[in-house]
């Protein structure tokens, strides 16, 4: 019998994918990885629902403390990131780092079974022509998690299933209730989990970073407003900057160094183009000349045309397997923001992604 370890949160998708390969025929292995501490999907919470599914399908349950990576990996970095102005997308990291690197690690070495399955919304295929596994954007289109999934190598494809990348939230939510799943009517998880499990992202970030007042100013430096602290503050972000002005203002610039948030006109707020670092080619091997494509800068934001050029690595970028693009887009872009990822696609098929790169700051 094909054996199959599947990653449960203890929320609804996962116990339905779960139930689905378990209905199909697999042996599957329920495997929780323990996160943090508190409520909601990855915490202790998660853990004793995900347990139940595990008991009700009558297959085994393993849980791995996974504390220490998930904090070196997602809180450290994101810290880091948004004490230096930037706005790092913790998602993609964690996918890769946290989630499918060690769950497949544990899947292969320690219960010496080679696939893992997880809820994501998402499709997988494989092209012979060019051997290579090709990432698609899952068939309902409100639920499709690709974008934070652009970071997951060959290796890690060949390894993964999705089972729900065919069917919408509707249907699987019709199905775990069909196979009477506890988790069934268990509500929409938020977007972020560290959202979920402190209510918002700025009562996250304030228990690790100490609120330090400081000037808005605008491109000249004239001082527009105050600012409780520039981790509270993304670059695009109009909204909540409690400034009166005539048309409204953008945030432009985060100089954590000044400790000051530029703000501009929607003029000075656009770009019509970007360099994205720590790129990773998924459905197509690196092209050597400039491709079109859509590309979405943010996970809700739509898919807009544009230009991706290579950039020749610098000898160290190469030695590191690091690659960079330059992005130009057609029409200039609002919100481009450094630490977000740039995923592009042809139609369905994401073709690769990285890491929004900051630009210099004026001297
Ligand atoms: N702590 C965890 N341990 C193991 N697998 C996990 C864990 N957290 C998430 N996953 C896997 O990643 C998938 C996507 O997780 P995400 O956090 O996006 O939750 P979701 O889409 O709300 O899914 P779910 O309803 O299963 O929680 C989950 O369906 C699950 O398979």
């Amino acid at each position: 019998m094909n054996k199959i370890v599947v990653g449960l949160s203890g929320g609804v998708d996962s116990s339905a994918a779960a139930a689905i390969l378990h209905h199909q025929g697999y042996e599957v292995v329920g495997l929780t990885l323990w996160l943090m501490k508190g409520k909601g999907q990855c915490c202790s919470e998660g853990m004793v629902d995900a347990a139940k599914i595990c008991e009700d399908l009558g297959v085994p349950h393993h849980i791995v403390d996974s504390r220490e990576v998930f904090q070196a990996s997602i809180i450290d970095y994101l810290v880091e990131g948004y004490s230096a102005g930037v706005t790092p997308l913790p998602c993609s990291q964690c996918n890769k780092t946290v989630k499918f690197g060690p769950m497949l690690k544990y899947a292969r070495e320690e219960l010496g079974i080679e696939k893992i399955a997880t809820g994501h919304y998402a499709r997988i295929s494989y092209d012979a022509e060019t051997g290579r596994y090709q990432l698609l954007r899952a068939i309902d289109p409100a639920k499709d998690q690709s974008y934070f999934l652009y970071d997951l190598t060959q290796d890690l494809l060949a390894g993964t299933e999705f089972p729900l990348g065919e069917i919408t939230k509707t249907e699987t939510r019709r199905i775990a209730a069909e196979f009477g799943l506890k988790t069934a009517d268990k509500p929409e998880s938020q977007d972020l989990c560290l959202v979920e499990s402190n209510g918002s992202m700025r009562a996250f970030l304030d228990k690790y970073i100490a609120p330090q007042k400081g000037d808005i100013v605008d491109k000249s430096g004239r001082v527009l407003g105050q600012h409780d602290g520039v981790h509270h503050y993304t670059i695009g972000q109009r909204k909540g900057l409690g400034i009166a002005a005539p048309e409204p203002l953008y945030v432009i610039e985060l100089d954590a160094a000044g400790n000051r948030v530029v703000v501009g006109d929607r003029q000075l707020a656009v770009e019509s183009e970007c360099t994205v670092e720590k790129v990773n080619w998924v459905s197509v091997a690196a092209p050597t000349a400039p491709i079109r494509a859509q590309v979405q800068i943010r996970y809700r934001s739509h898919p807009v045309p544009a230009t991706i050029i290579p950039v020749e690595p610098s000898q160290a970028e190469e030695k590191a397997g690091a690659t960079r693009v330059k992005l130009i887009f057609d029409e200039p872009q609002l919100s481009i923001t450094p630490g977000q990822a740039a995923v592009w696609y042809d139609g369905d098929v994401l073709l690769g992604g990285g890491i929004i790169k900051r630009n210099q700051l004026p001297g």
